[in-house]
């Protein structure tokens, strides 16, 4: 598992959240383009060998494998690969996830790159978005892992702005029980509830390195 300190101070990643920020966005806006442009042929062929030379120009240097989860010695941590919140990462819608004491809610908007259903979230999504927000809730600071998340689709999500929130239910030693929803203005599409477990490597005493 990769956690990486980063010798550098609140300047740097201010530096480097306004230099990758908006590449990761425009590539979201490309993906979204990809999906839904009705430019003919010759206009499709023309954006495919940019974008090629565009990726080849990135690859010129590169990390070996994923991004990881980097922190800064004042304790700032940067999962900008995150699949759900990270910065860096086009496939993450990107969540900004907000927490009040013992609960953490989103809003966000989730268009044609999420589809499942005609105009609806894919479940999987919504399982991913869950997973994210009720992990969130279950520690501030403990990198708490996913054992059970249990999901009731109560109807189809729609494409378009939504919010995910989670409390802390009750906590059982290493284990904390979170409840949650997804919803749109309507009310819940999408109940949930997670145990989620503090690895061995975590816990206090533990002589064990993440694996
Ligand atoms: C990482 C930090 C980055 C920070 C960045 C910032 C972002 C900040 C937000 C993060 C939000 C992330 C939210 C998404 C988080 C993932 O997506 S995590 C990825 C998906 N999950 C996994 O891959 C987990 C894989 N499984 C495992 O690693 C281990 O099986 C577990 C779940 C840690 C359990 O560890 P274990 O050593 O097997 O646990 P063990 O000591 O045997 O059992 C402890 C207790 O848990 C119970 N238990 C064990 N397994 C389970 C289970 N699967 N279900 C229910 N109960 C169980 C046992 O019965 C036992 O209960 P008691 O006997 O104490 O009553």
């Amino acid at each position: 598992m990769r956690f990486t300190a980063e010798d550098i101070d609140g300047h740097e990643v201010a530096r480097r959240e306004a230099l990758y920020g908006p590449l990761a966005e425009a590539v979201r806006e490309l993906v979204d383009a990809t999906i839904r442009t009705e430019v003919d042929a010759a206009a499709v062929q023309e954006v495919e060998a940019t974008v090629r030379a565009a990726t080849a120009r990135l690859r010129d240097r590169q990390i070996d494998g994923a991004f990881g989860v980097r922190y800064t010695e004042d304790g700032r941590i940067m999962p900008w690969g995150n699949v759900v919140i990270g910065l860096r990462n086009p496939i993450a819608p990107p969540l900004t996830v907000h927490r009040e004491r013992d609960r953490c809610w989103s809003e966000f908007t989730l268009g044609a790159a999420y589809e499942g259903p005609p105009g609806h979230v894919h479940g999987g999504i919504c399982a991913l978005v869950l997973d994210h927000v009720l992990g969130s809730a279950s520690s501030p600071e403990k990198p708490n892992f996913t054992g059970t998340l249990t999901l009731r689709y109560r109807r189809a999500t729609p494409l378009g702005p939504l919010r995910a929130e989670a409390r802390i239910d009750r906590v059982d030693g290493v284990k904390t029980y979170v409840v949650g929803a997804l919803s749109d203005s309507d009310g819940v599409t999408v109940e949930a509830e997670g145990v989620f477990i503090l690895p061995v490597w975590a816990r206090e005493g533990s002589t064990t390195t993440p694996t």
